[in-house]
């Protein structure tokens, strides 16, 4: 398994937000879907090595992230796109790429062909000298897709990586996405179902911070009726587990 998190525990102050939550994940793309505040941001950031647990167990990449060695071995095979993130306004986007190349430890005579490869693969090579203040939002977005992807990680997280994004723009990165989850284990939180029905091999939905489904796309459309809310069947399967969740 490329994720094992077993009775995964995260609490900020007396507030629990992960409640002793399990998830195996291995190569392929997996949809992470959740009401506001169910503890999504927190998981990825726990996975991502950013966020300490404060209880329970997580193995990446085949290891505990017992210490320094390992952490920066994950840190290697690891690409992480947050709900937001910073960077030097003034740098170019080829240099904003080439800068998490380098924090990621790549060898430096790759770093070049990686970065435009990246730049490639996001639709933004032709604006890869100018500045990232300059990019409109999406293309701001689709630059932090870039450095997510630019070391060929294992293991990629994505938090919310559509949001922003045009339609033709959705379409192409649901494309890539597939592309990606051959070799990777690829983990994209998102509150739009229809990426998840297109794009996803398994999906997991977490509320309260626990996990209350993993499956298929098919078998989440399935646990709906009728009766449910929702425009379409995986709507409705998503209503009708976090009505069964709660109930
Ligand atoms: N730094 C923090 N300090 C205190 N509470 C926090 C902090 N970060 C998150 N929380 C709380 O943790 C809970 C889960 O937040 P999280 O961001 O993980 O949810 P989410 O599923 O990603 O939500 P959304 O869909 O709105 O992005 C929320 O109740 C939130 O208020």
């Amino acid at each position: 398994m490329t994720v094992a998190v077993e009775e995964l525990t995260v609490r900020y102050g007396r507030r629990v937000v992960l409640n002793g939550l399990d998830l195996a994940l291995d190569t392929g793309v997996h949809g992470l879907l959740g009401p506001n505040g169910a503890g999504k941001t927190t998981l990825m950031r726990v996975l991502a090595t950013v966020a300490p647990p404060n209880g329970g167990g997580v193995r990446l990449l085949g290891s505990a992230i017992t210490g320094e060695k390992e952490l920066r071995a994950v840190r290697r095979q690891l690409g992480y796109l947050p709900q937001t993130f910073g960077f030097y306004p003034r740098f170019t986007v080829r240099e904003f790429v080439e800068y998490f190349a380098w924090l990621k430890e790549m060898p430096a005579a790759r770093i070049p062909v990686a970065v435009d490869r990246a730049l490639e693969r996001v639709g933004l090579l032709d604006r890869a000298d100018d500045r990232m203040k300059t990019l409109s939002g999406g293309m701001q977005r689709r630059a932090g897709i870039a450095q997510a992807i630019v070391n060929d990680p294992r293991l990629l997280l994505l938090d919310e990586p559509t949001a922003g994004l045009d339609p033709e723009q959705r379409v192409a990165f649901r494309s890539l996405l597939r592309e990606l989850g051959v070799d990777a284990c690829v983990l994209v939180s998102t509150h739009l179902v229809e990426d998840v029905a297109v794009a996803c091999e398994r999906v997991s939905l977490v509320d309260g911070g626990r996990l209350v489904f993993s499956g298929t796309p098919a078998q989440l459309a399935a646990a709906g009726g009728d009766g449910d809310a929702g425009d379409s069947a995986i709507e409705r399967g998503y209503t009708a587990v976090l009505r069964a969740a709660r109930a």
